[in-house]
C-alpha cells in the first residue's frame, strides 16, 4: 500500500475538469500526482485506451508503466499509452503516413546519417556552405525545427548570408529525408505537429483518441512538443502538466522552460497547483539544493521542506587525480555497502560527462561489484558496426532501404544527392524499394549516363555478392567483401587518428567472429546469414532493454540521464571548474544551466551525499591543474565536511564567499 497523497496532491489528482499545472521542487510527488492520476481517472470511468502519459526517457516511461501497474490491474490498464514524446509521434506517423505522403516502412534517421546526409548536400554544391562545418549546420536544422520554425520561414528571417545558405540546405534536407521516406528524430515531433494543423479531421480523431494528457518534465519541452501538447488537448485543455523550473536541463536542445508560463497566457482557465513537501531526501541534503538553486533568478517562487531528519554533513573528497578519484570511491562503496548490510542498487555515482565513466568502470570491474552503466554507447551504436550489418541487412534482404542508404556511399560510389534524390522519388512514386527502382527503365531516363551506370555497377555486385555469400563460404565471403568495398582505407580516411581506425578495424572483424559463432551454434546446424542477421537485431533490442534493467548493481550515469530517478547514497564526482560548470558553459556565459544540473544532482540523494573533485586531472592528453567547481562554494559551508582540503589562499576564499553573497543578495533585493 503506497503512503497517502498529501492535500496538495490529492487535490492535484481530483482536478479533471480544467487545465492543471503542478508546479514543484523535486523529490515532492509530481511523477506520483501522474500515475496516481492516470489510476483515479480509470476507476472513474475513463477507458485506460484514452489516456495518455509522456515523459521524456524510455527508462522514465517504463518505471511510470511500472507504478501505474501497481496501482491498477491489467485489464483496466489495457490501451494506456506511456510513453516518450519521441514514441508517440512515430506512433501518430506511423498511422497517418499517407495524408504526410510517407509510405509505410519510415526509415529513422540517427545523427550519423543526418551529418552524412548533410555532408553530401554540400559536397555537391549547397550554395555557400561550408563542409566542415556540417556539424553546425545538423544542429542550426535542430534548433529549427525544436522551435517549429519551416526551411521557408527561416529563408525569410535570415539576417545574413550564412544563415540564409543554411536555410537553403535546411529545405534540401527535409526534400531528401522526404524522397528516402526517411525521417529525423526532431520529424517525430514536429511532422504530427504539421500534420494535426493541415488536417482538421486527423487531429479530431485523435483528440477523440486521448481524452486526456498528462505530461511529466514539463519544464524540458520545446516549443514544438508545446505545439503537439496543445494540439491534443485541444481548446478544453484536458491536461495535467507537472515541472519544475529549476530542474530545466536541456535548453541546448531548444527546451524553454518559458513553456511554463505560456501555459498561463494560452489557457485562462488554468489551475496551478504547488507541492512543497518533499519525501525524498534528508533535511540537509535539501538545504544545501535550496541554497545553491537561490543564486539563479527565478520566476515562480518554491519552497520545499522535508520530514525525513536532518541526516549526515555532506562530504567533499579531493583526489591528486582521476584514477585515485575511481579508486577511493569504489573502495568507498564496498565499505559502505558492507557496513550497511545494503544493496549495490542503493548507490549511484553521477557525472557531468560519459568519458568520465570509463576509470570508474574498470575499477570496479577489477572489484568485483555489478554496475550498469545507463544510456551508454552499445556495441552495436558504433558507426562501424553499423555500417556492416547494414550491409549484411541488404545482402539478405536487397528491399531494406535504410540499408540502402546507408551503405550506397559508404565507402564513396561517388553517387550524388541529386541522383539519389530522384531515385527515392521515383521508387516512391512507385512504390517500390530502392533497390528495384535503380534497374527500371523509367528512373534510368531521368538520370545522367555515368549516374546510370554508377547504380548499375553498385546493384550488380550486390546481387554477386548476396548468391557468393548464399552458397560458398559465408563468412570468408563476408570478410572478403570488407576488402572488396575497400572498407579499411574508409576508416583511414574517416578516423581522427590511425589507432582509431584501425580500433574501427577490429570491432569489424570482432562482429564478423561474433556473427560466426552464433551461425555454427545453433543444433549442429549452420543458419544462414539471413537468419543470423535476425537474431542480432532482436539481440540488439534486447541488449539495449537489459542495459536499462538495475538490480544488486552501481548505477552510473550523466546528470543528465539522472533526472526523475532517486538513490539512497549518491556520489557526484568531477565537482571542478571546466567539469560542472562545464567549459563551452562557461565561455558562453550559461552557468544557470550548469547550475540546475548540479541541483537535479543533489536532489537525486536520499540519504547521503558525497561530492568529489580531483586537484589534477588529464587533459588533452596532459596533466592539468583543476580548480574546485564555483558550486561547491556556493555551497552552506556547515553542511560540508571536507576530507583532505586542498588549501585555497586567502584570498581565494574571500572572492568567492563575496561571489556568492553578492549573488543572495541580489536575490533578495
Ligand atoms: N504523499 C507521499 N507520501 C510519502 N511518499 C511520497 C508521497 N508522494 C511521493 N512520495 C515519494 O517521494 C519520492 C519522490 O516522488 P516523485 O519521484 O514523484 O517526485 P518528483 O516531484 O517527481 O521528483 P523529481 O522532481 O525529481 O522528478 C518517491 O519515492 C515517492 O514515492
Ligand atoms: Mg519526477
Amino acid at each position: 500500500m503506497s503512503p497517502k497523497l498529501n492535500p496538495q496532491q490529492l487535490a492535484a489528482v481530483k482536478t479533471v475538469d480544467r487545465p492543471l499545472l503542478v508546479l514543484a521542487g523535486a523529490g515532492s510527488g509530481k511523477t506520483r500526482v501522474i500515475t496516481e492520476k492516470i489510476a483515479y481517472l480509470v476507476q472513474q470511468g475513463t477507458p485506460a485506451r484514452h489516456i495518455a502519459a509522456v515523459t521524456f526517457t524510455n527508462k522514465a516511461a517504463r518505471e511510470m508503466k511500472s507504478r501505474v501497474g501497481r496501482l491498477i490491474d491489467d485489464k483496466q490498464s489495457r490501451g494506456l499509452r506511456v510513453s516518450t514524446f519521441h514514441s508517440l509521434g512515430l506512433d501518430i506517423l506511423r498511422k497517418e503516413h499517407k495524408a504526410l505522403g510517407y509510405k509505410a516502412a519510415i526509415t529513422l534517421f540517427d545523427e550519423q546519417d543526418k551529418l552524412s546526409l548533410l555532408k553530401q548536400l554540400i559536397g555537391h554544391g549547397a550554395d555557400g556552405c561550408d563542409i566542415d562545418a556540417a556539424e553546425s549546420y545538423n544542429h542550426k536544422i535542430g534548433q529549427w525545427k525544436n522551435a517549429f520554425v519551416s526551411p521557408e520561414q527561416a529563408l525569410n528571417r535570415a539576417e545574413d548570408a550564412e544563415t540564409a545558405a543554411a536555410a537553403r540546405l535546411y529545405h534540401q534536407f527535409n526534400r531528401s529525408l522526404k524522397a528516402y521516406n526517411a525521417v529525423d528524430f526532431d520529424d517525430l515531433i514536429g511532422l504530427p505537429v504539421e500534420l494535426f494543423q493541415q488536417h482538421p479531421d486527423i487531429l479530431q480523431k485523435w483528440q477523440n483518441r486521448i481524452r486526456y494528457l498528462l505530461v511529466d518534465e514539463y519544464q524540458d519541452t520545446n516549443i514544438t512538443q508545446y505545439q503537439l501538447v496543445r494540439a491534443l488537448a485541444g481548446s478544453l485543455g484536458r491536461f495535467t502538466v507537472v515541472g519544475d523550473d529549476d530542474q530545466s536541463i536541456y535548453a541546448w536542445r531548444g527546451a524553454q522552460p518559458e513553456n511554463l508560463s505560456q501555459l498561463q497566457k494560452d489557457y485562462n482557465r488554468l489551475q496551478v497547483i504547488k507541492l512543497e513537501q518533499n519525501y525524498r531526501s534528508a533535511g540537509r541534503i535539501l538545504k544545501v539544493a535550496n541554497q545553491l538553486i537561490a543564486n539563479n533568478p527565478h520566476t515562480f517562487e518554491k519552497k520545499l521542506w522535508s520530514e525525513l531528519g536532518y541526516g549526515e554533513p555532506l562530504r567533499v573528497l579531493s583526489h591528486k587525480n582521476d584514477l585515485a578519484e575511481a579508486k577511493q570511491i569504489t573502495a568507498e562503496i564496498i565499505h559502505h555497502r558492507f557496513k550497511t548490510g545494503g544493496s549495490y542498487g542503493d548507490y549511484a555515482i553521477l557525472y557531468r560527462g560519459n568519458h568520465q565513466s570509463r576509470l570508474f568502470e574498470k575499477e570496479l570491474r577489477e572489484n568485483n561489484v555489478p554496475y550498469f552503466i545507463s544510456g551508454s554507447a552499445s556495441f552495436f551504436s558504433y558507426a562501424e558496426i553499423k555500417d556492416v550489418l547494414a550491409y549484411l541487412r541488404l545482402l539478405v534482404n536487397a528491399d531494406d532501404d535504410a540499408a540502402f542508404l546507408r551503405v550506397i556511399n559508404t565507402p564513396r560510389r561517388e553517387i550524388g544527392p541529386t541522383t539519389l534524390e530522384k531515385l527515392g522519388a521515383y521508387a516512391n512514386e512507385r512504390h517500390i524499394s530502392l533497390f528495384r527502382a535503380c534497374s527500371e527503365f523509367g528512373l534510368q531516363q531521368r538520370l545522367s549516363e555515368k549516374s546510370v551506370q554508377r547504380l548499375t555497377k553498385f546493384c550488380d555486385w550486390l546481387r554477386e555478392k548476396a548468391l557468393k555469400i548464399e552458397r560458398g563460404d559465408t563468412f570468408a565471403e563476408i570478410e572478403k567483401m570488407i576488402d572488396e568495398i575497400h572498407y579499411p582505407q574508409w576508416l583511414d580516411e574517416n578516423s581522427k587518428t590511425p589507432a582509431s581506425a584501425e580500433r574501427k578495424l577490429k570491432n569489424v572483424y570482432e562482429l564478423i567472429e561474433w556473427l560466426r559463432r552464433i551461425a555454427g551454434k545453433e543444433e549442429g546446424r549452420e543458419q544462414s546469414l539471413a537468419e543470423v542477421i535476425a537474431k542480432v537485431m532482436l539481440l540488439d533490442i534486447l541488449d539495449r532493454n537489459q542495459e536499462e534493467e538495475a538490480g544488486d548493481q552501481v548505477s552510473l550515469m550523466t546528470l543528465h540521464a539522472a533526472k526523475g530517478l532517486e538513490f539512497p547514497h549518491v556520489f557526484l564526482i568531477g565537482m571542478e571548474e571546466n567539469l560542472l560548470p562545464h567549459q563551452n558553459s562557461i565561455e558562453t556565459g550559461n552557468i544557470e544551466e550548469e547550475r540546475r544540473l548540479a541541483y537535479v544532482g543533489i536532489t537525486r540523494a536520499q540519504q547521503t551525499l558525497t561530492f568529489s573533485y580531483c586537484t589534477h586531472r588529464k587533459r588533452y592528453g596532459e596533466l592539468a591543474e583543476c580548480e574546485p567547481s564555483r558550486f561547491l562554494s556556493e555551497l552552506p559551508e556547515e553542511d560540508l565536511e571536507w576530507a583532505n582540503r586542498k588549501q585555497l589562499a586567502p584570498e581565494e576564499i574571500k572572492q568567492r564567499g563575496k561571489a556568492s553573497l553578492a549573488a543572495l543578495k541580489s536575490m533578495l533585493a
